[in-house]
């Protein structure tokens, strides 16, 4: 299976190496194009702090000003780890829950499932060579044309190799794709509760070290007790000395909606393990009636597969021109 894989992957590089050997095309002028949102999250796991404040948070509120806004459960990204199919069943329709109770709104966003939109011709390229994770995550960008990619700073680098394939593409077959551009948030990278040195993660071991966004008030309060800060008990904003601290003056500020000067401001005079509870209870606040609509949804899976049905759908037809057009500027077609 391991071999099958590699050879799939380098079979898979050969080809993106061969577009970029295809014949010189004349440039063609970029044209304004409309934007197009679209980005992606790993149905693996409850989406935590750092999914929200990094990444759904901005994504409800780009579908409130763009016309064309895609979001994707991406299933195949997450199969680069062993996943029980029960499981894996399961989570795809939590997440869809947990996106919607969020504020995803269908009526607003294309919401899908990525393993479902793939366009009918393309059902050979199913193997986990093409899989191989930035290759796919930048077919998933490229495939609808997005120009803007609202995502987390760890993201970034996967960014890059989409946009260097984007504009290698352009330079052999004349602008075709935009090269897309990472949308980041004030939060990009909310750290781990227990090491400031490092991201919030849903696969961290240390289960204090990120805050889930279903935790109960008992479980957030309880990491948020635990979280690592200094010797100083002064509420300060100094990430660079004051990481620890300083994460939470920031997700404070996030989920209370403030700025970051406001909330210190407001915590003058307190010392670091008061404020602790103040920031748990604000991200309890902020987290209640998410979790309290992600009880409801669960109920009716129903409605979330029709949700992931029509979502992927939509993206289907978004994707089908964009592959022909690539088939015919290669040569396929
Ligand atoms: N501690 C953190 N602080 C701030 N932001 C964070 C933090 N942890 C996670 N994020 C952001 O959450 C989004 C989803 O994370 P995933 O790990 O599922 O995200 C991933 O694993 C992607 N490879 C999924 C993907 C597949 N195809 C795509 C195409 C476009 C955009 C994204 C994708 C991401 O925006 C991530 O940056």
């Amino acid at each position: 299976m391991a071999l099958h894989s590699m050879r799939k992957a380098r079979e898979c590089w050969n080809f993106i190496r061969a577009l970029h050997q295809g014949p010189d095309a004349a440039p063609v002028p970029q044209k304004d194009a409309v934007k197009r949102i679209f980005s992606g999250i790993q149905p693996t796991g409850i989406p935590h702090l750092g999914n929200y404040l990094g990444a759904i948070e901005s994504w409800v509120r780009l579908q409130d000003e763009h016309d064309s806004v895609l979001y994707s459960i991406v299933d195949l990204h997450s199969i680069t780890v062993p996943q029980d199919p029960t499981i894996l069943r399961q989570s795809i329709l939590d997440m869809t829950a947990a996106l919607l109770a969020c504020g995803i709104n269908p009526e607003k966003s294309i919401l899908f499932q990525q393993s479902q939109a793939k366009t009918a011709k393309e059902k050979q390229s199913g193997t986990m060579g093409l899989l191989t994770y930035p290759v796919l995550q930048a077919a998933d960008i490229l495939l609808y044309k997005s120009t803007h990619v609202p995502v987390g700073e760890d993201q970034v680098q996967h960014m890059e190799l989409v946009q260097d394939l984007a504009q290698s593409f352009n330079k052999k077959y004349g602008e075709f794709f935009p090269v897309p551009k990472c949308i980041l948030t004030s939060m990009k990278k909310v750290k781990s509760l227990r090491d400031p040195s490092a991201k919030m993660s849903k696969s961290d071991p240390d289960k204090l070290a990120t805050v889930r966004i279903t935790d109960s008030p008992e479980e957030i309060v309880q990491k948020f007790r635990k979280a690592m800060t200094d010797f100083t008990s002064e509420v300060t904003y100094e990430p660079a000395s004051r990481g620890g601290v300083s994460n939470l003056v920031a997700i404070h500020a996030a989920v209370a909606g403030l700025p970051v000067e406001e909330v210190v401001r407001r915590s003058a005079g307190m010392d670091t393990a008061r404020y602790k509870l103040v920031v748990a209870d604000a991200v309890i606040e902020k987290f209640a009636p998410i979790k309290s609509e992600i009880e409801k949804l669960k109920m009716n899976k129903d409605h979330l597969e029709k949700v992931l049905q029509v979502g992927s759908a939509k993206a289907k037809e978004l994707a089908y021109p964009v592959c022909q057009e690539v088939k015919k500027l290669v040569g396929f077609l």
